[in-house]
């Protein structure tokens, strides 16, 4: 961590979940988080100025237009173009004020609908998109293989990238239409205990599964690859190495939060992948693991939940 702290840092979404969790977990570290007001990664021209005016050693690039299922069914334009625009403007103009170290976040729906799981790093474009998630998938796979080609041209730079699996945990969107899986079942159960409803939806007949990582974990990825990127490999999964059903999910929350009810399944819902569980070879064998339970996690967004967001 020492050598951490001899480095100026950028840290681009340092106003979201995973900005927020890399920030409280390195309190100690010298991190310039400028916000979308401040600094929009979607200017070219402003991305440029601030990167050969600022000079940074290292960029963790955590910013992005981010949602759960419904919200990229319903805005694959923003979600592709944003996306895009955000990755290609921070790596180029990285790239060109000659930014030595570039820590990159894709996600694991850059992976084939239909690949085999565990899913490994060099499975990326060998097989079709999840449609529910593809434009948001393209902009991932564009800006990870920008930082593949310029690792082959200029292999002195350090441009790596993390590819998460999906993550929950304190700061995360609650936002009923906008959010992931989880956050979307914590406040459900919630707003049913609290009415005494007793009865929750499940979207999908709920055998479909996933893998939910702690937002906190994902940060102790981050600061260990930040570390020593130069023995990062260019593409590592960071997730758990299992995963759950929808139907587990919910009925954790609900043990969590201490509700009795009964679910019901919404057949007319999207399900999207069956299956996006990631491999964890690349990461274990590099020196990282995951350490948050799933009971543990939950409790602790609960907790950001009712000082937050509950009414
Ligand atoms: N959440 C997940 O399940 C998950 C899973 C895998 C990978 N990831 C990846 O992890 C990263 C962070 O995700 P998250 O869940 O922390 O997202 P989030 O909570 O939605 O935060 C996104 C951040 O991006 C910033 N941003 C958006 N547009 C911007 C722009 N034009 N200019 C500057 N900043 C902009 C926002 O800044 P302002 O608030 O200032 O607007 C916000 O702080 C993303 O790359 C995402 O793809 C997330
Ligand atoms: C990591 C993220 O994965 C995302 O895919 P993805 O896991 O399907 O997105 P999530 O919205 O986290 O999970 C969706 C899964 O949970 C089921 N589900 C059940 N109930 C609910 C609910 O109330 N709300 C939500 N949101 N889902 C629900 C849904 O049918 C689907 O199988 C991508 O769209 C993003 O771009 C990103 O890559």
């Amino acid at each position: 961590m020492a050598q951490l702290k001899a480095k100026r840092i950028l840290l681009t979404g340092g106003g979201g979940m995973v900005g927020q969790n890399l920030l409280e977990a390195a309190p100690h570290l010298n991190i310039d988080h400028p916000s979308s007001k401040t600094l929009d990664l979607a200017k070219a021209n402003d991305v440029q100025a601030y990167l050969q005016d600022t000079k940074p050693d290292l960029i963790i690039h955590a910013a992005g237009k981010v949602g759960g299922i419904q919200a990229n069914m319903a805005d694959p334009v923003g979600f592709l173009d944003k996306n895009l625009a955000i990755g290609r403007n921070l790596i180029m103009g990285a790239y060109e004020a000659r930014v030595p170290e570039f820590l990159n976040l894709a996600s694991t729906c850059i992976y084939p609908r239909a690949a085999d799981n565990p899913l490994r790093e060099d499975m990326v474009l060998t097989g079709e998109l999840e449609p529910t998630n593809e434009g948001y998938a393209i902009a991932k796979i564009a800006a990870l293989r920008l930082c593949e080609y310029i690792r082959r041209q200029r292999p002195e730079m350090q441009y790596k990238t993390l590819i998460p699996c999906n993550l929950y945990g304190p700061h995360d969107n609650f936002h009923p239409e906008k959010s992931h899986l989880l956050p979307a079942i914590i406040r459900k159960v919630h707003d049913a205990k609290q009415s005494g409803a007793g009865k929750v939806e499940i979207w999908g007949d709920g055998t479909a599964r996933r893998e939910f990582m702690y937002a906190g974990d994902l940060a102790s990825a981050i600061l260990a690859a930040a570390a020593q990127m130069s023995s990062l490999p260019d593409l590592m999964n960071t997730g758990l190495g299992h995963d759950h059903s929808i139907n587990d999910y919910y009925q954790t929350v609900a043990d969590v939060l201490g509700w009795h009810g009964t679910f019901t399944h919404d057949l007319s819902k999207p399900v999207g992948m069956k299956q996006k569980l990631c491999s964890t070879e690349k990461a274990t064998a590099w020196g990282w693991t995951a350490s948050t339970s799933l009971t543990d996690g939950i409790t602790k967004t609960y907790d950001y939940f009712l000082e937050n967001h509950a009414s």
